[in-house]
């Protein structure tokens, strides 16, 4: 086998709790189940990424164990013994090979990219065109499913530093509830805070149409995927009325989705997403239509874990204009580390990494402690030992 062929794929599941319960309306999140796909060279070099997604199957139509079992079964056959100095080459045989699956595709790539960053001594930015920035702004979500702790915990992000603007997760109750809800965040933090908000799809047109002007008059500077996915008429109806910026979300698989809604004019802005858009390059593609359609662009996450942020964020520096910020917070919403070195969040940033590939090294503790397998895998030894 070449040196720069790979020689293993492994996919490990860690189930990661959260600092406390992330309410969304599809579900609601008390751990993270984080996919990571290592690509074992046979010189030894090595490349990770993350296949992350929310709630199981409430979110999307790719599960955590999904992932898995699709890169055990069929991209694992078609990666081992590839040269992984052409990672353009093995993407595209993915592709044609395997339908859909989108953030399999971006877990993969992304380990691809890790390699090739490795080898050739350059942060994973650099090969997707070059950096423009070093920093990247990032908001935090509240999503505690209580006012006053949403509002508690925006004054403590805004007294340490850390965040000024805040997405607000709303669509689980009555709109009448949910609007009471943001304008009274929105009154406590006034013109300290940006507010925006993301419905996950959860309203009719009709309640979106009820809804964005008690928004904009509450002082709201975004709305996030308020209708259905594939409800594009109704987007543009929305954008439209022009009272509030309107962000696509979980309407976008990909530069096609965003072609097709930007000649639709279905959204002001395009949540970019790279699990979601099928990879790094897919994703830049579709960071290209926004740009050409004058759709403004906003950095998104599936709750990745430090892998899939880094991942995200190798890109987002490379994109001219992120109007909107980031929302790279995930890591953050979780109890555990799983990075030897953390991330560095400060003044409403994350710092990109500059060092070769992805530019960060797992804790292999933390992963060995989190890994859903950890009991079957002591199992396993442990009769041995007794037999023994
Ligand atoms: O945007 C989503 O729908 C998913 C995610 C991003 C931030 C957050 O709290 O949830
Ligand atoms: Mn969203």
């Amino acid at each position: 086998m070449q040196a720069s062929a790979i020689e293993r794929v492994e996919t490990i599941v860690l189930d990661v709790p959260t600092i406390r319960p992330h309410v969304l309306s599809v579900a609601t999140m008390q751990s993270q189940t984080v996919v990571l796909v290592r690509l074992h060279c046979a010189d030894g070099v090595e490349g990770v990424g993350e296949g992350t997604t929310i709630g199981g199957l409430s979110y999307g139509g790719e599960s955590p164990e999904g992932i898995k079992l699709a890169i055990d079964a069929y991209f694992a056959p078609l990666l081992i013994g590839a040269d992984t100095t052409r990672p353009a080459v093995i993407m595209d045989r993915l592709r044609r090979s395997i339908i859909d699956n989108r953030f399999a595709k971006n877990a993969v790539e992304t380990a691809l990219l890790d390699i090739q960053g490795k080898r050739l001594g350059v942060p994973v930015s650099e090969l997707l065109g070059g950096r423009i920035r070093d920093r990247l702004p990032v908001l935090w979500t509240l999503a505690s499913g209580d006012t006053a702790q949403d509002i508690a915990e925006a004054e403590a992000m805004i007294a340490s530093g850390r965040h000024a603007a805040f997405k607000l997760k709303i669509g689980k109750r009555p709109v009448q509830d949910d609007v009471a809800h943001v304008a009274a965040i929105k009154r406590a933090l006034g013109a300290r805070a940006s507010i925006r908000v993301d419905v996950n799809q959860a309203w009719s047109e009709a309640a979106a149409k009820r809804a964005l002007p008690l928004l904009a008059e509450a002082g709201v500077d975004l709305v996030e995927q308020p209708i259905r996915a594939h409800a594009t008429a109704g987007m543009a109806r929305l954008t439209a009325m022009g009272l509030i910026p309107i962000m696509a979300d979980e309407a976008l698989h990909g530069p096609e989705s965003g072609y097709a809604l930007a000649c639709g004019q279905a959204a002001d802005v395009f949540a970019l997403k790279i699990a979601q858009a099928g990879g790094l390059t897919e994703a830049k593609r579709l960071a290209g239509v926004a740009q050409s359609a004058g759709v403004a662009l906003y950095g998104g996450t599936m709750l990745e874990g430090p892998v899939g942020t880094i991942a995200s964020a190798q890109l987002f520096a490379t994109l001219p204009e992120i109007e909107f910020g980031t929302e790279l917070f995930g890591p953050l919403l979780l109890t555990e580390e799983l990075l030897v070195e953390p991330l560095h969040y400060a003044d409403g940033c994350l710092s990109v990494p500059s060092g070769p590939g992805l530019g960060v090294q797992l804790n292999e503790d933390a992963i060995a402690a989190l890994r859903r397998d950890r009991d079957s895998r002591t199992s396993v030894i442990t009769p041995k030992l007794v037999a023994g």
